[in-house]
């Protein structure tokens, strides 16, 4: 699904950020990129949705080398990719509702349906009595769930989180690390970039080490 194939990345005039990442995330997988801070787990996660081209080596997404897709075709590529940061990047002036639907707004979805696929997205999040509060009169964790609920709307099949649960406290990281789970559990593939050692270690799942943008550890075990 997400194939790394000897991949570097040097930002114009810094240092290099990625050296030589070859791996493989699979269909349905849920992994964690973990790491030192610089140690290039943000960058690992730009150069899936395009945000980020590679300096070497190739980012094969659904069989597709991304370096051969047309510019016309980056909106389709982005629109299958939820993504999820850890500052949530909310809209504070827009309601909860109008936060999620902003997706299926840009892709120009008929009104009526629009209503039925924000509240599917606010009710898995746990968040349908809030769709009328603004976010600033959310707490954290809440906050972090619109944020959530807005990248599955549009029902991608791949979903990136770039340390999602950074400002939370361990219970509610942990809860929204629950949250990862179920929508993993019905099928989508889910990169965590994480440095809660702890907690990554309590989830069991995949740990992909990067160290000065170098794979230390693939805990691969296929
Ligand atoms: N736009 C950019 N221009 C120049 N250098 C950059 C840019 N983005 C990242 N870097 C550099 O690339 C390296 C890897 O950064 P990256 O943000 O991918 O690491 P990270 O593991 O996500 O770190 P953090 O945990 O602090 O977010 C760092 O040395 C960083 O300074």
């Amino acid at each position: 699904m997400i194939r790394l194939d000897g991949v570097s990345k040097r930002y114009p005039g810094g240092n290099e950020a990625l050296a030589g990442v070859t791996l493989h995330i699979r269909r349905g997988e849920m992994a964690f990129i973990t790491g030192h801070s610089g140690a290039g787990k943000s960058t690992f996660l730009r150069l899936i949705p395009l945000l980020e081209r590679p300096s070497h080596g190739a980012v094969i997404i659904g069989g597709v080398n991304l370096a051969r897709l047309s510019r016309r075709r980056i909106p389709h590529l982005r629109r299958g990719i939820g993504m999820i940061f850890q500052d949530h990047r909310l809209l504070n002036d827009r309601t909860v509702f109008d936060n999620v639907a902003l997706p299926l707004v840009i892709a120009g979805l008929p009104h009526r349906e629009l209503g039925r696929r924000v509240r599917a997205a606010l009710d898995k999040v746990g968040l349908l009595r809030k769709e009328r509060a603004y976010p600033v009169t959310l707490s954290g964790g809440e906050q972090q769930r619109v944020g959530i609920a807005r990248a599955v709307v549009s029902r991608p099949p791949v979903l990136l989180a770039d340390e999602p649960t950074g400002n939370l406290d361990p219970a509610l990281s942990e809860e929204i690390m629950r949250l990862f789970e179920q929508f993993n559990a019905v099928g989508v593939t889910i990169v965590i970039a994480s440095h809660d050692h702890a907690l990554i270690e309590r989830m069991g799942h995949r740990r992909i080490t990067l160290e000065g943008g170098r794979l230390l550890d693939d805990g691969d075990r296929r």
